[in-house]
């Protein structure tokens, strides 16, 4: 008889898909709805041993290269096959950088089993040539499947630690499966509740990796934190905007949830996006987001340069530059067109023209 049991699989294994498998894993071993096992996708690499991650992370329980220095869990089985890591899964976790998720949604259509459900902890919007599209709209449509969103003031380095933090899940019609993912997610440290705006909570993820880089800039050029403070609340401000914009179903009250403000201020304050704006600042602009991603984060990705790329592109083809200077300002940055000293002039740019 076939087991009524969930079986999750991770898609992804960096810094947050770790500690994410982390955090299931140690759920999956209490709750008896769960198979114990985790299968976890990793996107294979050869080490300066010469060994392959996936095998160093089976026979140490330890993702070595992303989150060194801490156990999964023995029930998490890395599988460099992405098909085969979800062949048997009804729940599967996507938590990749979002530029790859095209790809990896190609890989797995027609692969996938027919009662599964999808949850994207994956912060940053897919852009297509007819315009943006949510990562867990593209997932959704590409795979068929219900997909919710996690979000939240998650810096994955102090949640492998169990410091307590919260999330949002964001779910569209679904109630009962969201509340599965919650039950999946929930730990002592780790506070997960459910809204139902699947596009706010997304986008709130997505748009403060841009005020993240804003943020930084300002650490970079010394302003102080009244500047900080200024520029967080500007871009919060612009999130809104941009979110009404895009959904005007999102809901004022997404923005007080973990998945808001409270990503908003931990991500301003601790997040890679900062410091990789930070040296970008002190750099003088110098050196490119790509360059510093690659000579700090060793082997981890931005995703705010980025984002500030697609952002710009939605505003230029719907012609609202002017209503959001900040995000405007962010991506002539980025982009080198602008010195890193202009974030705090952003009014002043409302008007420059596309690349
Ligand atoms: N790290 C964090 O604190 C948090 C991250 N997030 C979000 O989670 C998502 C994933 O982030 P992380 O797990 O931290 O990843 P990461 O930033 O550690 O990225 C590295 C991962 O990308 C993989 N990768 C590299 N090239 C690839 C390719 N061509 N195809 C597929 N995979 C490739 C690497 O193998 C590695 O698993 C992002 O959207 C991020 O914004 C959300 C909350 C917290
Ligand atoms: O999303 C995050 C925390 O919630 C992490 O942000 P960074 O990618 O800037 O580290």
């Amino acid at each position: 008889m076939a087991s009524s049991k969930s079986k999750v699989a991770i898609v992804g294994s960096g810094n947050w898909g770790s500690v994410a498998a982390k955090l299931v894993a140690s759920n999956t071993l209490k709750l008896s709805s769960f198979h114990d096992e985790v299968r976890m996708w990793v996107f294979e690499e050869t080490l300066p041993s010469g060994e392959k991650l996936s095998d160093v992370i089976n026979q140490k329980h330890e993702n070595v290269k992303y989150l060194p220095g801490i156990k999964l869990g023995e029930n998490v089985v890395a599988d460099p096959d992405v098909v085969s890591a979800v062949k048997d899964a009804n729940m599967l976790v996507f938590v990749t950088p979002h530029q790859f998720i095209d790809g990896i949604c190609k890989k797995l259509a027609g692969n996938i089993r027919q009662d599964a459900v999808g949850i994207s902890l994956i912060k940053g919007m897919d852009l297509k040539p007819e315009g943006p599209n949510m990562v867990s709209k593209l997932i959704k449509d590409s795979l068929q499947i219900d997909c919710c969103v996690l979000m939240g003031a998650n810096i994955a380095n102090e949640i492998a630690v169990e410091q307590f933090s919260e999330a949002t899940v964001g779910y569209a019609e679904n109630k009962p499966t969201a509340d599965e993912w919650v039950r999946l997610f929930n730990t002592n440290f780790f506070s997960v509740s459910a809204v139902q705006d699947v596009e706010g909570v997304e986008l709130c993820g997505t748009l403060k990796n841009v005020v993240a880089i804003a943020a930084g800039l300002v650490d970079g050029l010394e302003l102080g934190n009244n500047t900080k403070a200024a520029i967080m609340r500007i871009g919060l401000n612009e999130m809104r905007a941009f979110c009404k914009m895009l959904f005007p179903s999102v809901s004022d009250a997404t923005f007080f949830e973990s998945c808001g403000v409270a990503d908003l201020v931990t991500t301003c304050l601790g997040g890679r996006n900062r410091k990789c704006a930070e040296a970008f600042a002190k750099n003088g602009g110098k050196r490119s987001f790509d360059e510093l991603e690659a000579e700090m984060l060793q082997g981890q990705k931005l995703q705010g340069a980025l984002t500030a790329k697609e952002v710009y592109i939605v505003l230029s083809q719907r012609g609202c530059l002017q209503m959001f200077p900040l995000f405007t300002t962010v991506y002539h940055i980025c982009s080198g067109r602008l010195p890193p000293s202009d974030i705090v002039r952003y009014r002043d740019h409302v008007n420059i023209s596309a690349l």
